[in-house]
């Protein structure tokens, strides 16, 4: 196994984005926030643009999962979608290019994504929602496939708890995955691991705390439309 993924074996990793119009959008927040996240325990960490990853490359040698995210014209892929996404990403300092392996329609086929990646001297992250995309990225080349996509495809289960039903069955086909997507405590995060996944990634219960406060507002009854 390649030195980076057998690096990553059973470990943390955290996701550090923030979306457009959060506050915490902002590369300095971005690095602090892998700060915390590395004194906290995090071998891994999975950011988005390359201006973030040049930020924290330079404050850690952890394994980097990079991607961008960018709207396509005529595709709902958004997840480094083109190969030119692919560079920067890997040229920023990405050890890993996470790109969309989903089945949707794409400007780009996931072979030419993977084949970028693997130019730039970078590992290739396809992130599925099926059993059928991994299968399809792995005979593809990817390196690596993450659960990341099931619940945001029309074609995966959408549903508020994380897929573990698909890391079964990519566990049980011996397919390595990544286990992504609303793992949000610290036991689901270790429910994963013992369904199989190779490491498992957490982001919005770590670093979004807009998300993580609508949580509790929503419980207690107090949510407020953001808009007002
Ligand atoms: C679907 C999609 O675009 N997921 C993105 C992928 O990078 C991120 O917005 C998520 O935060 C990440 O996957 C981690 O998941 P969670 O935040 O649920 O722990």
């Amino acid at each position: 196994m390649n030195d980076v993924l057998s690096r990553l074996r059973g470990a943390l990793i955290v996701s550090v984005q923030a979306d457009e119009g959060s506050p915490m959008r902002e590369t300095g927040i971005i690095a602090a926030m892998s700060r915390a996240a590395l004194l906290g325990g995090a071998r891994g960490l999975r950011l988005r643009s390359p201006e973030d990853i040049r930020a924290v490359r330079a404050l850690t040698d952890v394994p980097v999962i990079g991607l961008t995210k960018q709207a396509q014209p005529g595709s709902p892929v958004y997840i480094t979608a083109t190969p030119q996404e692919v560079r920067a990403v890997a040229q920023a300092g990405a050890d890993v290019v996470a790109f969309d392996g989903t089945d949707l329609p794409r400007p780009y086929a996931v072979a030419e994504l993977i084949a970028e990646a693997h130019a730039c001297g970078a590992l290739a992250m396809a992130d599925v929602s099926t059993l059928a995309e991994a299968r399809a990225a792995y005979a593809a080349g990817a390196d690596i496939v993450g659960t990341t996509m099931s619940g945001y495809t029309p074609h995966s289960p959408q549903q508020l708890e994380p897929d573990f039903e698909l890391m079964r069955a990519l566990a049980g086909a011996g397919r390595p995955f990544i286990a992504e997507g609303r793992l949000n405590t610290p036991e689901l995060a270790a429910q994963a691991l013992a369904s199989g996944a190779h490491a498992v990634v957490v982001g919005s219960a770590i670093t979004r705390p807009d998300h993580v406060t609508r949580w509790f507002s929503q419980a207690l009854g107090t949510a407020t439309d953001p808009a007002s």
